[in-house]
């Protein structure tokens, strides 16, 4: 029935958009635009249904919930899936008209919440703003790859820009960011896309760091020219002053001489023909705005890499993605916001958005058919805290920045409170460890007596 302005009894829609409405401070009028079909018309409307990547014709869960739910039932749905941050649900925070006029101008996503900490006697708030950057490819992966490169540094720059204008300190970008993720092809031309750690990318991220006195996460593909051009997937982590301070390369051994595959050899994600398990450790750098460390896409399966990571004191700990609905989407949301909880550090989810088509089908290996593409990368970038609380998550098919500030005095107060590192059996773990990568280890594994009677 088409809705008339005059109607007076309110129908279904008119319901809707009136919560919709109400539940606005939620996520902000500047992010609404994206969101207008009504749940119950969705599936009436076949239009919104293959709409690349939403959820019901939605950005995300967030926002489904948001605007299907009363403000009270969603407030109560709300602090059973984002939990409470001292005590309260975790705040949006409002954010200078510059970055708003941005993301409005260049169509992206942009969110802004705060995470506090309790008032301590000898210590002030050590208050950072994290933002986080989600981007599909630019142009089609047909198009010259110096073009395509380029292109993304075009499309990443407002968002920067953003960043900046809203002050952020320590940005993130998603997984390989310079390109499109081509590791599915097992074609060995993506190789032209490695460069060097130093190279045209970093040039481009230290410009920016520098004019905006920001702390950057630039994730590439690395060509390492001085041991034998080889390949690696690096994060190069960039200081405020547009310095290089270190690096760390997808994923490591752990102690004990045991090698912990961490390149993914799961689905079309074929990374191993590409570039080798890396050799950095698990490096906490120590920035101008607190220490970071960079666990890089799929080590975030591996409680022991979080380990490593929080054991080197780790306040906050990036997780470059590049992730399909398909294969990990209800894994994401769980395991970034446990690594944040076991290690008392705050954990930043980033993840690519968009259907990347390539040239060349190829096979999963699995007897289904050859098809051209991974599946959609879903976006929905976020930020976990310690104390168990999170953000919504970004669009599921839209470019983003999400920003959040975060008190790091959360993390000691979490140590202090749950007592996580102190009564952890490290020395236990440490035995158990060494005998299981022996070659003669044998399960503890205690029988019924009664079973093979
Ligand atoms: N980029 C990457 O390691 N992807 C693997 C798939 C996953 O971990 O979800």
């Amino acid at each position: 029935m088409p809705v008339h302005e005059s109607s007076p009894v309110p129908t279904h829609r008119e319901k809707r958009r009136k919560k919709m409405e109400r539940n606005d401070d939620e996520i902000g009028t500047e992010n609404r635009k994206a969101e207008t079909p009504i749940v119950e018309d969705i599936e009436q409307d076949s239009s919104l249904t293959p709409n690349g990547g939403s959820i019901a014709g939605f950005e995300s869960l967030h926002r489904l919930l948001c605007a299907s739910l009363s403000p009270q039932v969603f407030q109560e749905v709300k602090r059973l899936l984002l939990g409470l941050n001292c005590g309260r649900a975790v705040e949006p925070i409002n954010l200078p008209d510059p970055a708003k006029a941005l993301s409005a101008k260049h169509d992206f996503d942009l969110q802004a919440f705060c995470f506090h900490a309790d008032k301590e006697v000898l210590r002030g708030p050590q208050t950072v703003r994290v933002g986080l950057i989600q981007n599909s490819i630019a142009l089609p992966t047909t198009a010259p790859f110096l073009d395509q490169k380029r292109a993304i540094f075009e499309k990443l720059r407002p968002i920067i820009d953003a960043a900046g204008a809203a002050g952020v300190n320590i940005l993130c970008l998603q997984e390989a960011w310079t390109m499109p993720f081509a590791f599915c092809t097992r074609e060995k031309r993506w190789c032209e896309f490695a460069e060097p750690v130093d190279g045209e990318s970093t040039q481009f991220i230290q410009d920016l760091a520098r004019k905006y006195n920001m702390v950057i996460i630039s994730s590439i593909l690395e060509r390492d020219v001085k041991h034998g051009e080889t390949l690696w997937n690096t994060a190069v982590i960039i200081g405020n002053r547009g310095n290089i301070i270190g690096k760390h390369r997808k994923v490591d051994t752990i102690p004990y001489g045991f090698i912990f595959n961490h390149i993914p050899r799961v689905g079309d994600f074929n990374e191993s023909t590409y570039y080798m398990e890396g050799n950095t450790g698990h490096p906490v750098f120590e920035t101008a705005y607190g220490k970071i460390a960079v666990n890089i896409c799929y080590g975030r399966h591996h409680p022991l890499n979080w380990l490593a990571f929080g054991l080197n004191g780790a306040e906050i700990v990036f997780n470059p993605s590049a992730t399909v609905g398909e294969l990990s989407e209800p894994m994401w949301p769980i395991e970034a916001r446990n690594a944040a909880i076991a290690n008392s550090y705050f954990v930043a989810s980033i993840n690519r958005v968009g259907t990347e088509i390539f040239p060349n089908p190829f096979t999963s290996g699995d007897g289904k058919p050859q098809h051209a593409d991974f599946g959609h990368f879903y976006g929905s970038s976020h930020f976990s805290a310690p104390d168990s609380s999170c953000t919504p998550s970004l669009s599921r098919y839209r470019d983003g920045l999400i920003i959040s500030d975060m008190d790091l005095n959360l993390c000691r107060q979490l140590k202090d409170k749950w007592g996580f590192r102190m009564t952890a059996r490290y020395e236990l773990y440490a035995d158990m460890l060494s005998r299981y990568v022996q070659p003669d280890f044998e399960p503890q594994v205690i029988a019924d007596p009664l079973l093979h009677k």
